[in-house]
């Protein structure tokens, strides 16, 4: 066993347990699906921001619901994050649990791949960035870009025209049954904000199987990236709520609480 990079997190065991009803099951139970399971996570503030402006890399979570993040990253085979977080964050996307790959174990058992999602390939990423050097120095996979690249080949294109839509909107189902077909079983989605309402929207939100919202006790205040998907109306016209979930259940963690839920899909 090598020795844990200092940045190494603790997750213990006690911790652990309220969070298995909400994961990929482990024991082989989950259900035949070209879908992976996949489970929508972040951290937002009282007035629903996930950070205090487009740019602004924020610390929402505490440590204990902070480590929490990275035990379900070690939980999952991907991470999908959007171009928007790629530039304004630089983020390193592994698990740092203690015990995972590049943390106390040799080998990357237990990193999840990152899948970064940009369509017109803005992110301009470099040898430096977080995700590049984490790979390099054995504690994270490279990741996957999805995107359209000017002279893809024969192949690439055919997958990025399967996968693209009409503007720069990702075809949900699509991609995550390319993810699977290429061996992720299980995803999570960090966001950002945008990569959210688009998932909560009536026609992708069904694709999850499991939410799980860090709340950090701070407003972040005006100008924040605010999670609020679009809104809906009945056969009247009226406005109804855009989505909710079931299942619910809070758990208190430090000074957050972390909700975890199921998509209600009628009703
Ligand atoms: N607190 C937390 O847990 C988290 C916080 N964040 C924060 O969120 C912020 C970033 O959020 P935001 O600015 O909304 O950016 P996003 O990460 O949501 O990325 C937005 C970009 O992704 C592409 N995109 C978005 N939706 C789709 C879609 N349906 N199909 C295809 N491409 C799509 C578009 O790229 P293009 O315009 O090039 O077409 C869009 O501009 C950052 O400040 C980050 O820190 C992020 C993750 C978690
Ligand atoms: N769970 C959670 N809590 C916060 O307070 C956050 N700001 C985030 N952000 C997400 O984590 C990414 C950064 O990850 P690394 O520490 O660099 O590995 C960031 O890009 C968001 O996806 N998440």
């Amino acid at each position: 066993m090598s020795s844990a990079p200092r940045d190494a997190l603790q997750f213990p065991a006690s911790d652990r347990g309220f969070l298995e009803a909400h994961l990929p099951p482990q024991d082989g139970s989950a259900p035949q699906s070209d879908l992976p399971f996949t489970t929508l996570t972040f951290a937002t503030s009282l007035d629903s921001s996930l950070a205090l402006s487009p740019g602004a890399r924020t610390v929402l979570s505490g440590p204990q619901s902070k480590a929490m993040t990275h035990y379900l990253r070690s939980r999952h085979d991907g991470i999908i994050i959007g171009v928007g977080t790629a530039v304004a964050d630089d983020p390193g996307l592994n698990s740092r649990i203690s015990g995972v790959g590049g943390y106390g174990k040799e080998g990357l058992d237990g990193q999840p791949r990152p899948v970064v999602i940009d369509p017109t390939a803005r992110w301009e990423f470099s040898d430096d960035s977080k995700l590049f050097q984490l790979c390099r120095e054995g504690r994270g996979l490279a990741p996957w870009i999805i995107t359209a690249v000017e002279n893809p080949n024969a192949e690439k294109q055919a997958l990025l025209e399967r996968l693209h839509t009409g503007g720069h909107q990702v075809d949900w189902p699509d991609l995550l049954v390319t993810l699977k077909s290429n061996g992720l079983e299980s995803v999570m989605i960090e966001g950002g904000g945008q990569i959210i309402k688009s998932l909560l929207s009536p026609l992708s939100m069904s694709l999850l199987d499991s939410v799980i919202i860090t709340i950090a006790p701070t407003w972040l205040g005006e100008g924040g990236v605010v999670v609020s998907p679009a809104r809906r109306f009945d056969e009247s016209g009226n406005a109804i709520s855009a989505a909710r979930l079931k299942n619910v259940k809070w758990y208190p963690f430090g000074e957050d609480v972390v909700l975890c839920g199921q998509i209600k899909l009628s009703g």
